[in-house]
């Protein structure tokens, strides 16, 4: 199912659970600016390349809309659509000052060299750079993006409204960066794992993870894991997977990935197929990379008991509903990928403020704010007797829908 298709979908469920208007469902559906724009480059050869970009603005009723910026080759309109509809809900739930926003450039960064990609960032960042701001739309890293891009952003950016570092978050540290953003997506899925498990009479310690994506969210969360206990028992990236039974040495498997920019070959497993990894014998499932990749075709083979959507919509709505009727318990995206975004406000404040925060604090702030997320997700789960998928929609429509109302229309 298409992404955009699927996220209204919930979205019109959570809806109709609250009783909103559907006058004011529209509204909230409806996104506030869609921004397309042709990105032309010289590349090393000399020869022109064009690339689409995109940032879509959702709403604005909470505060200054925020997301990250993608670079993948299946960057589509819907799906920068979707996953910036989720950063709405998903700021709402995290209770952080903001709407909503996406960015993507349909490219494969893996194809382009670091001068080619800087060249892409700067001619993005020129055409949209009226359209973000601090107090606007501040973006941050997403799938194949990361600190570095964010330099880039900063310092176009800067070129025409003067040195603001707050415009972008998931800085490198001496552009005015957060300590603990970089790893902090990984740290709150850890601490929501941890929640869930709990409510469940477990914990980490001695569970089976099976971690689809080792990019910055997958391998900060198989980091956390492995060192509370967990047993990460199969792991892939883009080019393949690995698996062992006893326990894949998660430190060494970051050096390695580190040295050699793909898992092939590592020694600490036996490879495996990658599609295999979804329906990999484990407790607990945790998807990394893309979006839709748990569907009808695969949900029934699914092992885990838990599934925590680290990725952003990595669950179509034929899969939650074939994966509930197993029993299986999914810890929903927008609240379990939050920390990441958190953080980026704890670096926002910090840039405002021109105070750094030290490392222990941003790191408790984020647990903190986690912690209170699951307890109020856990609340609209009672009150409307529904699963974490829409207990965490409703906690998030609900609070944009009223905002939106304090707002009014004038
Ligand atoms: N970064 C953040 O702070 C946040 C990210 N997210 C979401 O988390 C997910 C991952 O983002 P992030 O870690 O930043 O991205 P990265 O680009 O850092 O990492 C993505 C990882 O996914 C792997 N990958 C890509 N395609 C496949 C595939 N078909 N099978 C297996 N692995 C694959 C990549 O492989 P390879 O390493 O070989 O390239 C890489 O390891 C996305 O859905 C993103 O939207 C959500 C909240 C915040
Ligand atoms: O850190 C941010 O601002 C946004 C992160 C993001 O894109 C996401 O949560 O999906």
């Amino acid at each position: 199912m298409n992404a955009l298709t699927a996220t209204n979908r919930n979205f019109r469920y959570a809806a109709r659970i609250l009783g909103l208007d559907s006058k004011l469902e529209r509204s909230l559906l409806i996104p506030f600016r869609e921004i397309k724009v042709e990105c032309s480059i010289p590349k090393d050869d000399g020869s022109l390349a064009t690339f689409v970009g995109f940032r879509i603005q959702h709403d604005n009723a909470r505060g200054p809309m925020k997301g990250g910026i993608r670079y993948h080759p299946e960057v589509d309109p819907d799906e920068v659509n979707a996953l910036a509809q989720l950063m709405t809900w998903k700021t709402a739930v995290a209770a952080i000052p903001y709407g909503g926003a996406k960015g993507g450039i349909g490219c494969n960064p893996r194809e382009l060299s670091m001068s080619e990609l800087e060249r892409l960032t700067r001619v993005f960042t020129q055409k949209i750079h009226d359209l973000i701001g601090i107090h606007r739309d501040v973006p941050a890293p997403d799938m194949g993006t990361n600190s570095q891009t964010m330099a880039w952003i900063l310092d176009e950016y800067s070129k025409f409204h003067g040195h603001s570092p707050a415009v972008v978050t998931g800085k490198p540290i001496d552009l005015g960066g957060s300590l603990g953003r970089e790893a902090a997506t990984g740290l709150g899925v850890f601490f929501a794992t941890e929640a869930l498990l709990a409510e469940h009479g477990k914990s980490i310690s001695n569970m089976k993870f099976a971690i689809q994506g080792f990019g910055n969210v997958g391998s900060w969360a198989a980091k956390f894991f492995h060192e509370h206990g967990g047993k990460v028992v199969a792991v892939s990236d883009i080019t393949g997977a690995i698996k062992n039974p006893n326990g894949i040495d998660v430190p060494a498997l970051l050096k390695y990935k580190k040295s050699n920019k793909s898992l092939n070959d590592f020694q600490g497993g036996n490879a495996m197929d990658l599609n295999d990894l979804l329906v990999h014998e484990c407790d607990v499932l945790v998807p990394c990379a893309l979006g839709g990749v748990l569907n009808k075709e695969n949900a029934a083979d699914v092992k885990a008991k838990f599934i925590i959507e680290a990725a952003n919509h990595p669950t179509d709505p034929e899969a939650d509903e074939i994966l509930s009727k197993k029993g299986v318990v999914i810890l929903p995206d927008i609240y379990a990928n939050s920390g990441g975004v958190t953080v980026s406000y704890f670096e926002w404040v910090q840039n405002i403020q021109g105070f750094m925060w030290e490392e222990e604090k941003v790191n408790h702030e984020l647990k903190r704010y986690m912690m209170s997320a699951f307890k109020d997700i856990k609340t609209m789960c009672q009150t409307h007797n529904c699963n974490l998928r829409m207990g965490a929609f409703t906690l998030g429509v609900n609070r944009v829908a009223q905002a939106t109302l304090l707002r009014g229309w004038e």
